[in-house]
C-alpha cells in the first residue's frame, strides 16, 4: 500500500549496522523545544551571495530514490551568519503524504508539511568530500514548508519538472532561477545547533540553521510534491523524513527572543 514505509529507511536501527555514526550523540533531525532554546544575540543574519542564477544556467534535477535533488554550482555562497564561508553543493526536499506532514525538524513537536535543505561545505576544506567528515564541515539551511493560499513561483520552478523525473535516477535539466526565492524573506530569525546528515552516513558534520519563518506553497503544489516521485519498487516516494533524534548534551541557539 502507498503508506508502506520504504525499506530500511524507516528503521534507522538498521542504519547503525553499516554506518556507526547513525547511532551517535549529535544526530539530526531534532525536535526544537522553544522553551529551552538559548537566545544568542551574537548570531548574525544569514547572508547569501550568488544565489540568483540566470535562466541560461542549466541545473540538474534528479530523483535519487530518496528525495529530489537540485545540484547547485559552487558560486552560491553563505557569506554571513557563520564563522567561515560555505559554498553550495545541492538542495533537496523532505515531505509526508497526502494525509500527513513530512518535515524533518519539528518545533514544539509540530511537524510541518515539508522541509527544504540547502547543503553547503566549508571552503576552508579542499572540497565537499574533505569537509563532510569535519565537525564544521557542512552548513545546511533548513526551511519549513506550509500550505498557503497562493502558488509559490519559486518552488514551481522545481515542482513543474517532477512529472518528468518520476522514476528513480531520472534526471532533467532545469533553467537557473533565484534560489534565494526558496528561502523565507527574513533570514535573521533562526535556530542554530550542531548535528548531522539525516541519512546514512549520518556524519556529525552539520552546523544547522533552521529558519523560524516558514514558506508557503499552494495546496496543489504540496499535492504535486507528495505524489509525483516513485522509488525503485514503483512505490510513491513519501514520508522521506527521519524520526527526531535525542539532543543529548546539545543546546539549540535562537537568533531571536
Ligand atoms: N538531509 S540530508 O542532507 O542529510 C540528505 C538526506 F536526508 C537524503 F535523504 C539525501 S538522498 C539519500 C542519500 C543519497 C542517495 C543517492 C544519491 C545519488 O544517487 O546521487 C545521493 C545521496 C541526501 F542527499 C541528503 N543530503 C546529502 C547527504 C548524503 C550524501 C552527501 C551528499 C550531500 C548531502
Ligand atoms: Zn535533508
Amino acid at each position: 500500500d502507498d503508506n508502506a514505509p520504504h525499506s530500511q529507511e524507516k528503521d534507522p536501527g538498521q542504519w547503525a549496522k553499516h554506518f556507526p555514526a547513525c547511532s551517535g550523540t549529535m544526530q539530526s533531525p531534532i525536535n526544537i523545544n522553544t522553551e529551552t532554546t538559548i537566545f544568542s544575540p551574537q548570531l548574525r543574519p544569514i547572508q547569501l551571495s550568488g544565489y540568483s542564477l540566470p535562466a541560461s544556467q542549466l541545473l540538474t534535477l534528479k530523483n535519487n530514490g530518496h528525495t529530489v535533488v537540485l545540484k547547485l554550482p559552487e558560486s552560491l555562497a553563505i557569506t554571513g551568519g557563520y564563522a567561515q564561508q560555505y559554498r553550495a553543493v545541492q538542495l533537496h526536499l523532505h515531505w509526508g503524504s497526502p494525509s500527513n506532514p513530512g518535515s524533518e525538524h519539528t518545533v514544539d513537536h509540530k511537524r510541518f508539511a515539508g522541509e527544504l535543505h540547502v547543503v553547503h561545505y566549508n571552503t576552508k576544506y579542499e572540497n565537499f568530500e574533505a569537509a563532510v567528515t569535519r565537525p564544521d564541515g557542512l552548513a545546511v539551511l533548513g526551511v519549513f514548508l506550509e500550505v498557503g493560499p497562493r502558488e509559490n513561483p519559486y518552488y514551481q520552478q522545481i515542482l513543474e519538472h517532477l512529472r518528468s523525473i518520476q522514476g528513480e535516477d531520472d534526471e532533467v535539466f532545469v533553467p537557473g532561477f533565484n534560489i534565494a526565492g526558496l528561502l523565507p524573506d527574513n533570514l535573521h530569525l533562526y535556530f542554530h545547533y550542531n548535528g548531522s546528515l539525516t541519512t546514512p552516513p549520518c556524519l556529525e558534520s552539520v552546523k544547522w540553521t533552521v529558519f523560524n519563518q516558514t514558506v508557503m506553497l499552494s495546496k496543489e503544489q504540496m499535492s504535486i510534491l507528495v505524489s509525483s516521485l516513485q522509488t525503485d519498487d514503483n512505490h510513491l516516494l513519501m514520508n522521506n523524513f527521519r524520526q527526531d533524534q535525542s539532543l543529548h548534551r546539545r543546546w539549540v541557539l535562537a537568533s531571536f527572543e
